[in-house]
């Protein structure tokens, strides 16, 4: 990916960083850079996903989906970085497989969800890196049982994706399922590029080398000043633009493609960054549909977001047919392809001649190899944050606490999170 932070610099925007300050911050980024290699060196916790392009092995988890390599469907089951970096690569390329991802409990989606798929042929994902999470562990109980209920074997269509041990492991052994282990020292959401993501893309027939290939093109940028790596450039400005007033950053993709990238990106940053009070919030939208709703806001509204554009430079295209009214005439000489590029400059330049700070992350095409650089090069971005914010970007505390609390209220054992629940205050207005 080639990133381009020009319009985030002071001389275009408020807030902005100047290009002194830049100067002065990259003396930083050496600093973060070294700490980086060194947990990459040394395999430390979270570090190691940086390590991944090298780590994963394709052939691995090409065997584990042979017995389903030919499934019509397939289902994941897995929530927060266990779905949203399979998602991102199986929703940005294309295939014949359909894919489905049961990351929400809501139990009319989940029937719905399932009574659409072909179940005879369709292939069963099962990932949890704890192997615990209630909503994973309960959606896989009611997809077997629908599988049951079709008269399918699901031991036969079923790949697991967990830990070293837990109650997933268990069960898998148990039913001696093809399995597949989340590697030591890599966070959910940095594993898009372990089996945790690429199991799905291996079953819709996805070039697992082409995305680790761009992965570690990517990693090889990694370096100690931000004026010669795009993925620290992007990681340095945004923490620059959120110390400035920024405390939102606006991921807009200018491809519907990159619609559930935007998910992902948002939980990366999310939960590797908001901790100690300090943290920036990510938001989702979409360009052209967004530029329709939230372009206002970001525009007019308060000074307190940066806007990311991600847009490829190459992509299909289709030729908009010509019209018999005249004012309309000027889009019969254009493509659609033509008009979405139109659009972003548009919409950049607007919040450049507004004075709002905007970055724009540029990929060739969206394909499998500038899908690895992307994944990677916003994961070296969120861990140069982290250490420029000082915080610990691989755990997430806030998030346990609330899902000890939710087995505590359902009786899965004795968690004082659950007592708060039952303390809620209380003000009342009703109809
Ligand atoms: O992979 P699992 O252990 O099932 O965890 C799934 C998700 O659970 C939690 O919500 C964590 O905050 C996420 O970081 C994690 O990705």
């Amino acid at each position: 990916m080639d990133v381009d932070i020009g319009n985030a610099l002071a001389s275009v925007a408020s807030p902005g960083v100047s290009r002194d300050s830049l100067e002065r911050l990259d003396e930083q980024v050496a600093d973060a850079h070294e700490r980086i290699e060194d947990g990459m060196a040394n395999g430390e916790h979270g570090y190691e996903a940086l390590n991944l392009p090298d780590r994963t092995d394709p052939d691995e988890i090409r065997r584990a989906v042979e017995p389903v390599a030919d499934a019509e469907a397939l289902v994941t089951v897995g929530i927060g970085g266990s779905a949203l970096g399979a998602a991102t690569i199986t929703e940005a390329l294309d295939s014949d497989t359909k894919t489905v991802y049961l990351d929400n409990v809501d139990p009319a989606w989940v029937t719905a969800e399932l009574e659409r798929l072909p179940l005879e042929n369709t292939a069963i994902n099962v990932v949890s890196r704890s192997g615990t999470t209630a909503e994973t562990l309960a959606n896989f109980l009611v997809v077997r049982e629908a599988f049951e209920d079709a008269g399918v074997d699901w031991t036969e269509r079923t790949i697991v994706t967990t830990g070293e041990s837990g109650p997933l492991r268990d069960l898998s052994e148990r039913h001696d399922l093809p399995s597949l282990k989340v590697p030591d020292g890599v966070p959910g959401r940095f594993s898009a590029l372990s089996a945790v993501g690429m199991v799905a893309a291996a079953v819709c027939g996805h070039d697992l080398e082409a995305l680790l290939e761009g992965a570690t093109a990517e990693a090889d940028t990694l370096s100690g000043s931000l004026f010669d790596c795009p993925a620290y450039a992007y990681g340095a400005t945004s923490y620059a633009l959120d110390a400035r007033g920024a405390g939102m950053n606006a991921m807009v993709p200018y491809a519907e493609s990159l619609e559930t990238y935007s998910e992902w990106f948002a939980q990366l940053w999310a939960e590797s960054l908001g901790k100690d009070d300090l943290g920036q919030t990510p938001l989702r939208a979409l360009g052209v549909t967004d530029q329709h709703s939230q372009l206002q806001l970001y525009r007019a509204g308060p000074r307190d977001k940066v806007v990311t554009f991600v847009t490829p430079r190459e992509a299909d295209d289709r030729a908009i047919p010509d019209t018999e009214v005249d004012d309309l005439a000027y889009l019969g000489d254009a493509t659609l392809g033509e008009l979405l590029d139109a659009e972003f400059e548009a919409t950049e330049a607007s919040l450049a001649a507004a004075g709002r700070p905007n970055v724009r992350i540029e990929l060739e095409r969206v394909d499998e190899y500038e899908l690895g650089g992307l994944l990677y090069g916003m994961e070296a971005a969120c861990v140069l944050a982290g250490e420029l914010y000082g915080v610990n970007t691989f755990e997430q505390p806030a998030v346990e606490w609330a899902k000890k609390a939710t087995r505590g209220l359902l009786g899965g054992g004795e968690f004082e999170e659950a007592d708060a629940v039952a303390e809620k205050t209380e003000l009342r207005v009703e109809r």
